[in-house]
């Protein structure tokens, strides 16, 4: 289980994240929704220890994230893949030595530092390409790919790091409504067919309720909603979204007021 207690993250008098307290089972497929800003990037950033908190704690099986260091800092990274909306690829690169990059945590020091990949490696990276139907550009630089497939390949990457986690912030943020669906069902298959949980930051209210067993709101950094999909009300969107709720939910009419106090407040310091 991954477990944050008090997790806080400032930038100067800035509360990012505030005083987040989350349990996270292994296996779910969790959205964390909220208006840009609300904090959700800085979250998964920390859990990933790209960023340092500025209070609290992060624990996985009883272990303290925070005090990682070394090679245990290395491992628990490959332990939690990341997927950045803009792929993060090495686009000189081919497709096939990419997804590779994902094995170094796998590979010998020196293997990894003359990137000599033993067939097994290149073997569970050419599956993982068939896996997201990439396989046959294998060989292509990855910059001449399309978004949607240069994201396939950066989720294939994160699949062969053979994660426990996959945290993805707003992974489908630059793809067009076809690659949206391609994109989110590749994580759906990954969360279904390995049981890897899935962390999702996505700013979509119908893809959140239709791809997540789980929805957190964050507004003003602090979790103002944690539940099912089927609780999160009209109302409470709203309150988390504010005037972008007609955004987030592709709804067409005005947003009212959000009626809920403790969610209006939270949303009123946004
Ligand atoms: N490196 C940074 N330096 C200073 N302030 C930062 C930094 N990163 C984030 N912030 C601030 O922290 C707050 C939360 O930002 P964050 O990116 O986590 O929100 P978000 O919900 O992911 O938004 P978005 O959906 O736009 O990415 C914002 O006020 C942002 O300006």
């Amino acid at each position: 289980m991954l477990e944050l207690n008090g997790l806080t993250r400032r930038y100067g008098s800035n509360l990012a994240v505030a005083d987040v307290d989350l349990k996270v089972e292994m296996g779910a497929f969790v959205g964390v929704i909220g208006r840009s800003g609300a904090g959700k990037s800085t979250l998964l950033r920390m859990i990933n220890r790209l960023s340092a908190p500025s209070a609290g704690t992060i624990r996985f099986d009883g272990r303290d994230v925070g005090a990682l260091k070394g090679a245990a800092l290395r491992a628990w990274r490959a332990d939690c893949a990341m997927i950045f909306q803009q792929f993060n690829l090495i686009g000189r690169l081919d497709v096939l030595t990419n997804v590779l990059m994902g094995r170094l945590s796998h590979a010998s020091a020196m293997r990894s530092l003359l990137r000599l990949w033993s067939d097994v490696d290149r073997a569970i990276a050419f599956v993982a390409l068939e896996q997201f139907d990439i396989a046959h550009l294998a060989s292509e630089r990855a910059e001449n790919l399309s978004g949607g497939q240069q994201q396939r390949v950066a989720i294939a990457r994160a699949l062969v790091q053979e994660p426990q986690i996959i945290l993805a912030d707003e992974p489908i943020a630059s793809l067009d409504p076809r690659n949206t669906r391609v994109v989110m069902d590749a994580l759906g298959a990954i969360n279904r067919r390995y049981g890897i949980t899935v962390l999702c930051n996505l700013h979509s209210l119908d893809l959140a309720r239709s791809y997540c067993d789980r929805l957190v709101g964050m507004a003003a950094g602090r979790v103002v909603f944690d539940g099912a999909p089927r609780d999160l009300t009209d109302d409470v969107a709203r309150a988390l979204y504010g005037i972008e709720a007609d955004d987030a939910a592709g709804e067409r009419q005005a947003a009212p007021e959000p009626r809920s106090p403790a969610l209006a407040r939270a949303v009123a310091v946004a």
